[in-house]
C-alpha cells in the first residue's frame, strides 16, 4: 500500500517505486511446443477436465498466462535489502483451459534416475493415476533402470491398478541407476517408441541430463514435451522450497540421533556419532540437529572444521564431556573430506554418474576421537558409538506430508505438459506450485548459507565452536 502524508503533515514516503508493478516483474519464460513447431502440428483442444464430472471448472479454475508466483517474497521497503531487480516470477502451476494433446494420442514415459529418495513411488503413482483419471490418457510407460533404460530395457506398461499401492513402498518400482546417459540413444528411443510426453524424476545430475534431452528434442523439432520432477534426499536442488522426501529423511534421522544419545548417555565419557547423508549440502544434518535438540555439534560440508588446538572439536568435546558426561556429534557425509588422508586414486574416484566418491568421514572421525582420548586421558574410560544409518533414511516410504507434496508435484507436471509446456520443472516456491525453466533448476544449487539465521540457530542450540572464525592454521 502506498503511504501518503495524510493528516499528520509528514512528507509522503515515496513508496510508489516499491509497489507491485507489472513492469518490474520479470516472468521467466517457459519453453513451449509452439515456440518451435508450426500451428498445423499443434491443434489445441479444450481441457478434458472441463467435462470431468468430479470438477466444476469455473473461470478461476484455470491458470492464465498472467498467473505468477514471485521468487522472492521478503522485501525491505527501505531499499537496504533490495530484492534482485526486476523481480523474478514464474508461471503458476495448474490446469490450462486449452491443451495441446488429445488424450487418445498421448504416449507418456516416466523414468527415475540417481539415488533413492522417499516418495519416488508416490510420484510415479500419481503421474499414472493423474494422467489416467484427470486427462483420460491410457498409454503410460515406465522406463526401467534410469536413463539407460530408454535404449536398453523394454518399458513397463502402467495403469492405475498396477500402481495402486506404490505410495506405501520405499524406493522406485521402476528401478534407478547412475550413469548410462547416452543422449542420442535416449532421444532416438523416445522418438522410435513414439513417446510424446516424458516425465523425468531425478536429482541435480538428472536435471542436467534432462536439459540436454529437451534441447536435442527441440533441435530435432520433435513433438515431445519434457518435464523434470526434482528428487533429492539431500535437498540440494535450488529455487524450489524443498525437495520431496527430505522431511521423511529428516524424520528417520531422528531415530539414529536418539539412539546415539542413549548410547552416549549410558556410557562413561560416551560420544554418540551419527553420519547422515548430504553429499555437498548439510540440510539433513542441520534440520535433524534442530529438531532433535540432543546434538552437541553439527558438522556440514558448507563450513570447515578442525580437530586439534584452540577452538577445535577435541577441545569442545572435552569440555562437554566434563560438563555433561556425554556428547552427540552429527556429521554430514560430505563434511571434512579435505581432512581425511587419501591416496591419489581415492582422490580421483568417481561413481558412474561422475560424482566424487567420498571417504567415510564417520569412521575416520571415530578413529581420530579414540586416538585423541588415549593420548590425552589414557587412564579414563571412553566410548564412541558410531551410527551410520545411510540408506535407512532414504529407502523408506514417504510420510504423509511428503506423499501429499508428491501428489501435487505430479499433478502440476501433468497440467503443464498437457498445456504444451516443455523443458520445465514443477515445484513449490514460497508455498505455491510453479513452473520453472529446466535449465534454471539444473544450474541452481541449494547450499546451507552459513551467514543465515538458520545456521546461527544451530550454533545457538549446540553452542558449538565457530570453526570458520578460528580455523587459520589449526587443522591437523
Ligand atoms: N551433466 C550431466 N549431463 C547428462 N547427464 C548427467 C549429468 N550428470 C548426471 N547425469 C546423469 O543423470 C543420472 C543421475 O545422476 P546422478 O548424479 O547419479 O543422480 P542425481 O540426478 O540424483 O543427482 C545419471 O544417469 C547420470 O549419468
Ligand atoms: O550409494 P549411492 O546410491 O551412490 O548413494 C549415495 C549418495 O546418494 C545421495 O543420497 C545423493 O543422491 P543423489 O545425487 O541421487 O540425490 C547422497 O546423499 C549419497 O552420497
Ligand atoms: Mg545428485
Amino acid at each position: 500500500m502506498a503511504a501518503s502524508g495524510g493528516s499528520t503533515g509528514e512528507p509522503a514516503t515515496d513508496l510508489q517505486d516499491t509497489e507491485f508493478s507489472i513492469s518490474r516483474v520479470q516472468l521467466q519464460v517457459l519453453p513451449h511446443l509452439s515456440s518451435y513447431l508450426p500451428d498445423t502440428l499443434l491443434p489445441v483442444h479444450i481441457n478434458p477436465l472441463h467435462h470431468n464430472p468430479f470438477f466444476h471448472p469455473s473461470h478461476s479454475f484455470y491458470i492464465s498466462p498472467t498467473d505468477i508466483v514471485l521468487r522472492h517474497i521478503a522485501h525491505d521497503l527501505s531499499g537496504t535489502f533490495p530484492p534482485p531487480s526486476p523481480r523474478l516470477a514464474y508461471l503458476r502451476a495448474g490446469p490450462h483451459h486449452q491443451v495441446y494433446f488429445k488424450p487418445s494420442e498421448v504416449r507418456a514415459a516416466i523414468v527415475t534416475c540417481g539415488g533413492l529418495c522417499p516418495g519416488m513411488n508416490t510420484v510415479i503413482r500419481e503421474l499414472v493415476v493423474g494422467l489416467w483419471e484427470l486427462y483420460g490418457v491410457r498409454e503410460i510407460y515406465g522406463v526401467k533402470a534410469g536413463f539407460r533404460g530408454f535404449y536398453s530395457v523394454e518399458p513397463l506398461r502402467l495403469d492405475p491398478k498396477m500402481v495402486d499401492s506404490f505410495h506405501k513402498r520405499g524406493g522406485t518400482m521402476l528401478e534407478t541407476s547412475r550413469g548410462g546417459f547416452d543422449l542420442h540413444k535416449i532421444v532416438n528411443a523416445i522418438h522410435h517408441r513414439g513417446y510424446n510426453q516424458v516425465y523425468i524424476i531425478g536429482g541435480d545430475g538428472t536435471m542436467r541430463g534432462a536439459v540436454k534431452i529437451f534441447e536435442e528434442i527441440r533441435s530435432r523439432k520433435l513433438r515431445v514435451a519434457v518435464t523434470g520432477i526434482p528428487k533429492t534426499v539431500d535437498n540440494d536442488v535450488g529455487i524450489i522450497d524443498k525437495s520431496f522426501g527430505f522431511q521423511t529423511a529428516v524424520e528417520m534421522a531422528q531415530q539414529a540421533i536418539s539412539a546415539a544419545h542413549v548410547e552416549a548417555e549410558s556410557a562413561v565419557n560416551g560420544i554418540g556419532l551419527v553420519k547422515l547423508m548430504g553429499r555437498s549440502t548439510g540440510h539433513i544434518a542441520l534440520n535433524a540437529t534442530l529438531s532433535s535438540r540432543d546434538v552437541d555439534c553439527c558438522l556440514i560440508p558448507e563450513t570447515e572444521f578442525y580437530l586439534k588446538g584452540k577452538g577445535g572439536l577435541f577441545e569442545f568435546l572435552d569440555q562437554r564431556l566434563r560438563e555433561n558426561g556425554h556428547a552427540v556429534v552429527v556429521v554430514a557425509e560430505g563434511a571434512g573430506q579435505d581432512l581425511i588422508p587419501r591416496t591419489e586414486s581415492q582422490r580421483e574416484e568417481r561413481d558412474e554418474s561422475g560424482n566424487l566418491v567420498f571417504l567415510d568421514v564417520g569412521g575416520w572421525l571415530k578413529a581420530e576421537l579414540k586416538k585423541w582420548w588415549e593420548r590425552e586421558h589414557p587412564n579414563e574410560l571412553f566410548t564412541v558409538k558410531y551410527i551410520d544409518p545411510t540408506y535407512m533414511i532414504r529407502a523408506v516410504p514417504a510420510n504423509a506430508t511428503d506423499n501429499l507434496y508428491c501428489t501435487l508435484l505430479a499433478h502440476s507436471a501433468i497440467h503443464g505438459v498437457m498445456a504444451g509446456y516443455t523443458g520445465f520443472v514443477s515445484g513449490p516456491i514460497n508455498g505455491n506450485y510453479a513452473y520453472i525453466p529446466l535449465d534454471e533448476v539444473a544450474e541452481a544449487r541449494n547450499e546451507v548459507d552459513i551467514r543465515d539465521h538458520k545456521w546461527a540457530w544451530v550454533r545457538s542450540v549446540t553452542n558449538q565452536p565457530d570453526f570458520a572464525r578460528t580455523s587459520s592454521g589449526m587443522n591437523g
